[in-house]
């Protein structure tokens, strides 16, 4: 057997929430940045679930439900998570909620305030639905890389952790694939207790 045919295959929706990308406004970039940011950062074989939708709360609840009905482990979204009117992505993301996972979107503004001043303005929240863990990403595409991966210096020792440190371990707890990351991307942390050998 192969090195990659060890690792377990993952199923992860991507949501892109804006009116505009949805409406072919301006080009949607939250997907590719997305696709892009896992797929270096993911040893694991993964099959995208991509969804690009408007800012209207009963479609992004309904796109959520139907991603972890359909088997995603991981079902991350971009975008409407600010003051405006429009953005209601946290609301949505509360609505099918299981249980809420506040550390994420906590650990998200930490990072994002070594970025922008405005990083506070985003209400991002992290909850678990059934066994897929959802969280919400800023709107921003350059903020989907920032925030997973964190703050690193210019000889690449991490200042800030990213959120994406957590999700492999969060995965396993709630009954997911085991997740397996490039250490030069996100090193993931898990308890020795937990680490899988090969
Ligand atoms: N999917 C996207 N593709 C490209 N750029 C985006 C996308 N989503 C957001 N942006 C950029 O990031 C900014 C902030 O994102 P935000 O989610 O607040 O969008 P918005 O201003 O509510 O508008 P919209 O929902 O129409 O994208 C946008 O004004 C836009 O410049
Ligand atoms: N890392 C990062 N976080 C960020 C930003 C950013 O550029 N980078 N933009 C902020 C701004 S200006 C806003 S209004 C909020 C909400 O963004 P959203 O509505 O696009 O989700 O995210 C904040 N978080």
């Amino acid at each position: 057997m192969t090195r990659a045919a060890a690792f377990d295959p993952v199923k992860i929706g991507i949501v892109s929430i804006s009116d505009r990308a949805s409406a072919g406004v301006y080009e949607d970039k939250g997907l590719p940045a997305l696709q892009d940011w896992l797929t270096r950062a993911l040893l694991n074989p993964i099959t995208f679930e991509p969804r690009l939708i408007p800012d209207e709360q009963d479609t992004i609840s309904a796109a959520l439900i139907a991603l972890v009905d359909e088997g995603c482990s991981l079902v991350l979204t971009t975008g409407g998570t600010g003051p405006t009117l429009r953005d209601v992505t946290p609301e949505a993301t509360l609505a099918v909620a299981h249980k809420q996972m506040p550390g994420f979107g906590e650990q998200m503004r930490q990072i994002s305030l070594r970025f922008v001043p405005t990083a506070i303005l985003s209400r991002q929240v992290a909850v678990v639905r059934d066994q897929s863990l959802i969280i919400n990403l800023p709107g921003q595409p350059k903020a989907i890389a920032e925030t997973l991966e964190g703050l690193k210096d210019a000889a690449g020792a991490q200042l800030v952790p990213g959120i994406f440190a957590a999700v492999p371990y969060c995965v396993d707890l709630i009954g997911g694939p085991y997740l397996e990351t490039r250490d030069e991307v996100c090193k993931a942390f898990r308890p020795k207790s937990a680490l899988r050998t090969r």
